[in-house]
């Protein structure tokens, strides 16, 4: 027994050295950790367990008889995060470059597997070259295989995928299907084609990072909602991420013991935001303001800047806030900020997470870029989500909320659940001058001053229309608060919302828009 004990510590340990040093020494000369040295980052201290360390493929042809390391490239297994139960997969660039082959893949789907039987959160530590060359279809079919799970998973555990090497074709599939993407700069890239096809299809020259780098993805498409400058901060930021997410979609988000007192007066909001409509002002203060110690964690931070998407604590329960940044394009919807809420909302739906939402909006983007680029379909994507979602809602109307815009973020008629004011709120189809410009055309045009005319009109208009309790008036609003009672207000409908119950009709799934 104890010389076979003896030989399994000796593979042991030639498992964990991994192929060489200079392979180690090659990858730290990149920027970059070795799979296990994040892996250790990731988890809580010791609690890594890992699966099929001793999976070796059975490929043949191109010299592959001769390469036959242990891993195949990936390191899978599970541990905790803050105690809580977290499965994880690394590929390890040291071999074939972390690309993807049979045995690789199948590891793969077994974590997966695992992941959702378990009911816990995935997250993925990308640094592979896609699919592995010598190995053809079988490569192509892992890579389906991981599609196929990575969409089964989706709204039943978190999936979160962290891009840590260049990652091409399969290996930016797999994140997109995912929840959340996390990149780090200069050593990170996704691409469906690299630099060298790019140029040889369209002429076009540009590196790998001015192609598919983190600062790309994180501003220009979309595609990356966390992007760090090293790999450690990285690594911590998706423990924090973890901390505010359930295990699953049939559980709640974990719930903290919080200091902050629940029914704390706000009295700095009513400073933070100007009285006249079109003035800026920014918009996560007061966030910062409303919720637990002033904390929250913003996804797509600096992309689509005009809304916020963030997720934060309310006397210790994870909330998800949707809210306008009027100093950013005054806060208006357009096609990017419609797409980024609308996954937001999806996401939070999905796992348990109650609904904030912050008006201050000036309606939909007037433009031909926008029209056809697709506003209609694309701004409906948020319309959709929050109509679809069963999660205790509530919207907060601060200044302005005009026409459409007003509509889809979470008014009381798409089904939000409480909707509050401040007495600074102004709802209406339009403007005061826009609205008197339509229905009192004819009458500044006859009029012999036409200007004092129009400013008795729209003065007119005002008084009668858009003065601020004009919607609590008809039961729009269910009430119009001190904004420095806006956390009691909050903190106290989230109570009663707990126990909220929706059921939807049977269906195989619904048709949104795309
Ligand atoms: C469905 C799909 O996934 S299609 C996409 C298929 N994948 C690709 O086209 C990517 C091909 N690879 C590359 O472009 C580059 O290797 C990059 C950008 C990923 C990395 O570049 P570098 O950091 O310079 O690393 P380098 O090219 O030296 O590769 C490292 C090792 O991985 C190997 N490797 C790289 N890509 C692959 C691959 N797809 N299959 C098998 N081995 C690969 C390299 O041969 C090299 O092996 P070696 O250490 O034995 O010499």
């Amino acid at each position: 027994m104890k010389s076979h004990i003896a030989e399994l510590a000796g593979i042991r340990e030639s498992v964990l050295a991994g192929p060489s040093e200079k392979a180690t020494a090659a990858q730290h000369a990149k920027g970059k950790l070795t799979a296990r040295e994040r892996i250790e980052l990731l988890l809580d201290p010791g609690s890594f367990q890992e699966v099929e360390p001793l999976r070796r493929h059975r490929a043949t042809g191109f010299g592959l008889e001769a390469k036959k390391p242990y891993t195949d490239g990936v390191i899978t297994g599970w541990g905790t995060v803050e105690d809580r139960t977290v499965f994880v997969y690394a590929h390890d660039f040291r071999i074939f470059g972390g690309a993807l082959g049979e045995a690789h893949a199948t590891k793969i789907h077994k974590i997966m597997d695992m992941a959702i039987a378990a009911g816990a959160p995935l997250v993925s530590l990308n640094d592979g070259a896609g699919a592995r060359i010598q190995e053809g279809v079988t490569a192509l079919a892992g890579y389906g295989g991981i599609f196929r799970r990575n969409t089964a998973a989706s709204g039943v555990i978190p999936q979160i995928s962290v891009m840590l090497g260049p990652c091409a074709g399969g290996a930016a599939y797999s994140p997109a299907l995912t929840d959340f993407v996390f990149m780090v700069r200069e050593t990170s890239q996704m691409f469906i084609t690299g630099p060298d096809v790019v140029k040889a299809v369209t002429g076009e020259e540009i590196t790998q990072n001015g192609l598919g780098g983190a600062d790309v993805h994180a501003e220009t498409s979309g595609v990356c909602h966390f992007a760090y400058d090293d790999e450690e901060t990285c690594l911590e930021e998706v423990r924090y991420l973890l901390s505010l997410l359930p295990g699953n979609n049939r559980e709640n988000p974990p719930r903290t013991e919080c200091s902050d007192p629940a029914g704390r007066r706000c009295e700095a909001l009513a400073d933070l935001v100007p009285e006249d409509g079109n003035r800026p002002y920014d918009m996560t203060k007061v966030i910062e303001e409303i919720v637990d110690d002033g904390e929250y964690l913003e996804v797509h931070q600096r992309w689509a800047r005009n809304i916020i998407c963030a997720l934060a604590r309310l006397d210790g329960q994870v909330v998800g806030i949707i809210a306008n940044q009027p100093q950013t394009l005054a806060g208006v919807l357009d096609i990017e900020a419609s797409e980024k809420a609308a996954r937001f909302v999806q996401m939070c739906d999905a796992f348990s997470i109650p609904l904030v939402t912050l008006l201050d909006v000036p309606g939909f983007l007037p433009g031909v870029g926008q029209e056809h680029g697709g506003i209609i379909r694309r701004g409906a994507k948020l319309l959709y989500a929050y109509c679809n979602a069963t999660v205790p809602r509530i919207s907060l109307i601060l200044r302005k909320a005009y026409g459409g815009a007003y509509i889809v973020m979470d008014s009381q008629s798409i089904g939000a659940d409480l909707t509050f004011a401040w007495p600074t709120n102004e709802i209406a189809v339009m403007g005061a001058e826009g609205a008197a410009n339509v229905i009192f055309r004819r009458q500044i045009a006859e009029a012999e001053d036409p200007e004092a005319m129009r400013a008795r009109l729209v003065k007119e208009y005002k008084s009668e229309l858009m003065h601020p309790y004009y919607a609590a008036e008809r039961g729009l609003v269910d009430d119009v608060i001190d904004p420095a009672e806006t956390r009691e207000v909050l903190v106290r409908s989230l109570a009663m919302l707990r126990t909220k119950h929706a059921e939807s009709p049977a269906r195989k799934h619904g048709n949104p828009p795309q």
